[in-house]
């Protein structure tokens, strides 16, 4: 990598490994994330995305492999690199029996900000999470997505460069997590770099420029989204569902319609490049479904191409 690259690139993992005792979460992976950009890990659990997230946030040391972040190996500058980022853990761990910008002044103050200023970020923060009118609400009175966005808004208190989100919206409904998407979009605009993990493979799709896919400790693709969707599946996917006896009879004389089927318990996917004629076809066939339903291609269609396991497995 030559300077002009290294002063974009915020963190830089070679062979990147970690071991519990004898299991290993992460077996050797290669990442650069840029300046700016907001690079999503997409995996199912278990996958070793946090293990990766805290060994960036200098809070786990690597077994092997090299890390840098921001120029600097974690195990030698951790406080360094800690001031310049934020993060957000996958437990909320806001004090409980402390109100909304408590939470917030006590964290200022561990970053050593001066008094005068404490307050003038406190109303900052409050904004940005949509908690103005809850400041003095004790924590334990918000709701899940309240919380979640305190959270977001205690990892900025350090005007951080990147900012390290280990599934937020894990747990949060529809209308909280759009609430908190469109937070995260606008620390994307406003220049913040962004890592995050998740098992929701719409939340990739909506947020991330690019996205690795991570499985079992490995890294199994990257890219930008349409490119991955575009190199796996073909654009459509018919979901027909059979009786259970007929299912595997559908799936051997249908296979013949489309690109590619993938049998999963209680649906047939069949990858096609125009449904409509797919369908046509399907009802022809003599082997009618039960229902059928037609959708684009996702990332989840190509996890479970690449591993023959859907993402919530
Ligand atoms: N502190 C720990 N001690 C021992 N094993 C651990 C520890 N943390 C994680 N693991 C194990 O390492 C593997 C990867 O876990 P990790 O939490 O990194 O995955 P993940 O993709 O983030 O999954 P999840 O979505 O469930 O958090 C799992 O098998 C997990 O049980």
């Amino acid at each position: 990598m030559d300077s002009a690259d290294a002063a974009d690139t915020v963190v830089v993992a070679d062979g990147l490994t970690k071991r519990y005792g004898d299991r290993t979460a992460v077996r050797g992976i290669d990442i650069q994330v840029r300046r700016g950009e907001f690079l999503g890990f997409l995996g199912p659990n278990g996958a070793g995305k946090s293990s990766t997230l805290r060994m960036v946030a200098c809070v786990s040391p690597r077994t092997e492999g090299r890390l840098s972040v921001f120029g600097m190996d974690p195990d030698r500058h951790g406080p360094a690199i800690r001031a310049r980022i934020g993060v957000v853990p996958q437990q909320d761990n806001l004090d409980t029996e402390l109100s909304v910008s408590e939470n917030l002044r006590v964290y200022a103050r561990c970053f050593g900000i001066r008094r005068r200023e404490v307050r003038r970020k406190i109303a900052e923060l409050l904004e940005f999470a949509a908690l103005t009118d809850r400041a003095g609400a004790e924590v334990e009175t918000l709701s899940g997505g309240m919380r979640r966005r305190l959270t977001i808004a205690r990892a900025l208190v350090n005007d951080p460069e990147l900012v390290l989100l280990d599934e937020p919206t894990t747990g949060l409904d529809p209308q909280a997590r759009h609430l908190l998407w469109d937070r995260l979009l606008g620390l994307k605009r406003a220049g913040v770099t962004l890592v995050l993990t998740t098992h929701y493979m719409d939340e990739v799709e909506r947020l991330c420029d690019r996205v690795i896919i991570i499985d079992q400790g490995r890294i199994i693709e990257q890219g930008t989204p349409p490119e991955l969707i575009g190199r796996h599946a073909p654009p459509e996917v018919v979901e027909l569902r059979y009786p259970p006896d007929r299912q595997a009879i559908a799936a051997e004389k249908l296979a013949g319609l489309c690109e590619r089927v993938e049998v999963l318990p209680e649906r047939l996917l069949l990858f096609v490049h125009h449904s409509e004629q797919a369908l046509s076809e399907i009802y022809r066939s003599g082997l009618p479904p039960e229902s059928s339903l037609v959708r684009r291609s996702t990332l989840e269609d190509v996890f479970l191409h690449l591993t023959g396991r859907s993402l919530d497995d």
